[in-house]
């Protein structure tokens, strides 16, 4: 194959945008059997087999090419001697025709960790806003989240009719399959959890003064928000989000000039022994707001509710 010399981190991105785009198709493909398959792991927290099935085709596909990095799945670990269809070799060629940054170009293979939601906004594909549904594949080097992709499998190009597209973010590369816009000066709109709210969470909201209020699913999809846009802040003070909801979109949203932490404006870390919840929130911005600013919007109820959990 043409591009198997390329660096380690080009060569899981470009196997991670590919199996990324097939998890959509799985995605879209179980949502028409109209058997979604539901099963409640916790409190509003359900899996159908759109996340199973999703999950066994990105971890099944990056272990064949990868053995030897680390992989962390949302739905725990999963049958790797899975069905032909289900495995994805080919590496997206586009992605592998750009520079890989001098820093990632000899990241050794122990020092990463691959984040896989294989479909972040369930509760919203479950419920038929399937526009809230993507897929998330974040790469981290040691603490830092550093590469990211997010697939939407229902976004529909509007010149082609094609359903589907896949952005790409990479640190100190920027980002692909995408142009950011920024949201406008005169406003400012949070967007926030649709699913997931709680007196802590709405007096976080109440805290930025918002000028209008987007309550939507998924964490890749508020981000793709902020990219678009439509929102100049994610602003959600609870620890339901885990390492795999905010990975991709932190690398994503940081590659095009925004910032992703917790509720308190400290970084989030994704090594391999971390524990799962991010317990103290996310707050994120987009490239034109001081996200500094917003932390210290923060009233102390809010920080103390949330550092008391
Ligand atoms: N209480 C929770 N329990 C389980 N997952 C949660 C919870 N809160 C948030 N999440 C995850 O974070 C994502 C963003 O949250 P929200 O939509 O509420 O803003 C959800 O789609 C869900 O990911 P997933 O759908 O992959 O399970
Ligand atoms: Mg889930
Ligand atoms: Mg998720
Ligand atoms: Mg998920």
């Amino acid at each position: 194959m043409a591009f198997t010399s390329a660096p380690l981190m080009m060569r899981i991105m470009a196997s991670s945008i590919s199996s990324a785009r097939r998890a959509g198709v799985i995605i879209r493909d179980i949502m028409k059997t109209g058997e979604l398959g539901i099963v409640d792991k916790g409190k509003d927290d359900p899996q159908t087999e759109a996340d199973r099935t999703a999950q066994q085709c990105i971890v099944a596909s990056l272990t064949k090419l990868f053995p030897s990095v680390k992989i962390i799945g949302e739905e725990g670990a999963c049958e790797l001697n899975v069905a032909k269809e289900l495995i994805v070799t080919e590496l997206d060629t586009e992605f592998l025709k750009n520079k890989c940054p001098d820093e990632w170009s000899n990241v050794p293979a122990e020092d990463l960790v691959i984040w896989v939601d294989p479909l972040d906004g369930t509760s919203e594909y479950t419920q038929g806003f399937v526009d809230h549904v993507t897929v998330l594949i974040g790469i981290a080097v040691k603490n830092a989240a550093v590469g990211g992709v997010i697939h939407q499998p229902y976004y529909k190009n509007s010149s082609t009719g094609e359903l589907g597209r896949t952005i790409w973010g990479l640190r100190g590369l920027g980002i692909g399959g995408f142009t950011p816009k920024d949201a406008p000066s005169d406003k400012f709109i949070v967007t926030t959890t649709r699913s997931h709210s709680n007196a802590t969470v709405q007096c976080a909201l109440d805290a930025m003064q918002p000028t209008e209020v987007l309550r939507v699913g998924g964490a890749g999809y508020k981000v793709l928000q902020l990219l678009e846009g439509k929102a100049h802040a994610y602003v959600f003070a609870s620890a339901g989000c885990k390492k795999w909801d905010t990975c991709a979109p932190e690398a994503v949203l940081e590659a095009a000039g925004g910032t992703l932490t917790d509720m308190l404006g400290q970084h989030y870390v994704y090594h391999k022994d971390v524990e799962f919840p991010n317990r103290l929130g996310v707050l994120a911005t987009s490239r034109t707001e001081s996200h500094t600013k917003l932390v210290e919007r923060i009233p102390h109820n809010v920080r103390e509710a949330m550092q008391s959990k």
